[in-house]
């Protein structure tokens, strides 16, 4: 494994990315007051390091300097400096370590933060079954139909957040490339950038249709 700077120009391209898609998601509303951040898996050494937005910055107006590379998998600060890691680092250590992601997106997008509002639990991680939307096929899952997207407690330790995402990963080879968390947000991932924020989209979107009261027969509380 080479040291990160070895890698100087890798970790540039990726924090302007990063940037930009950062931009994008913070003019449609989703990120406001310094809320969200990104990451991206770096390919070079068996992806050993992720570049990730620097903690409490304004994601309307970031640049590419204005990130910090980290270990994927233990967070290990590999630039340390003035800028600090997200404090959320943990949550995209999780999804790297379980998964095949390459890139993961956290946000606090409405809907989706209503629907855990509603869903979330004082203990525990529940799950918002989705079933029958179409926009669902936007998720790259094995069945195209449904899911039960996992619902984790929004525990003011992240880290706690952040080992019961790495359980429910690890035991749910079906779980769907995307969370929520109670009274917080949404965190998506994918294959790139791209591919998280077209699954970031498609769940907004889902999420907005189930509040303004589209349901399926198995989210439906009505009695028969
Ligand atoms: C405005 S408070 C939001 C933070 O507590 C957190 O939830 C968040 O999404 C951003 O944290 P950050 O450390 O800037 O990556
Ligand atoms: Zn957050």
């Amino acid at each position: 494994m080479t040291s990160i700077q070895e890698h100087h120009r890798e970790v540039t391209a990726a924090g302007s990315s990063i940037a930009a898609f950062s931009r994008d998601l913070y003019a449609r509303g989703w990120m406001p007051g310094t809320s969200g951040n990104l990451s991206v898996r770096l390919p070079a050494d068996d992806g050993y390091a992720a570049v990730i937005t620097a903690s409490g910055m304004d994601k309307g107006s970031l640049t590419a300097d204005d990130m910090v590379a980290v270990h994927a998998t233990t967070g290990e600060v590999l630039t340390p400096g003035r800028l600090k890691a997200s404090a959320e680092t943990s949550i995209h250590t999780a999804v790297y370590g379980a998964t095949d992601a390459r890139a993961v997106i956290h946000v606090h997008a409405p809907y989706a933060t209503v629907m855990a509002c509603r869903i979330g639990e004082r203990d525990g991680t529940v799950t918002l079954p989705l079933e029958r939307f179409e926009l669902l096929k936007g998720l790259g899952l094995d069945d195209p139909a449904r899911t039960e997207l996992p619902v984790f407690r929004n525990w003011p330790d992240v880290r706690m957040i952040a080992d019961e995402v790495a359980d429910h990963l690890a035991a749910r080879g079906d779980a769907p490339p995307a969370l929520l968390i109670d009274h917080h947000g949404i965190t998506t991932w994918g294959k790139d950038l791209a591919q998280a924020r077209n699954r970031l989209e498609c769940l907004e979107a889902i999420c907005q249709l189930l509040t303004l009261g589209a349901r399926d027969h198995r989210t439906d509380t009505k009695e028969t």
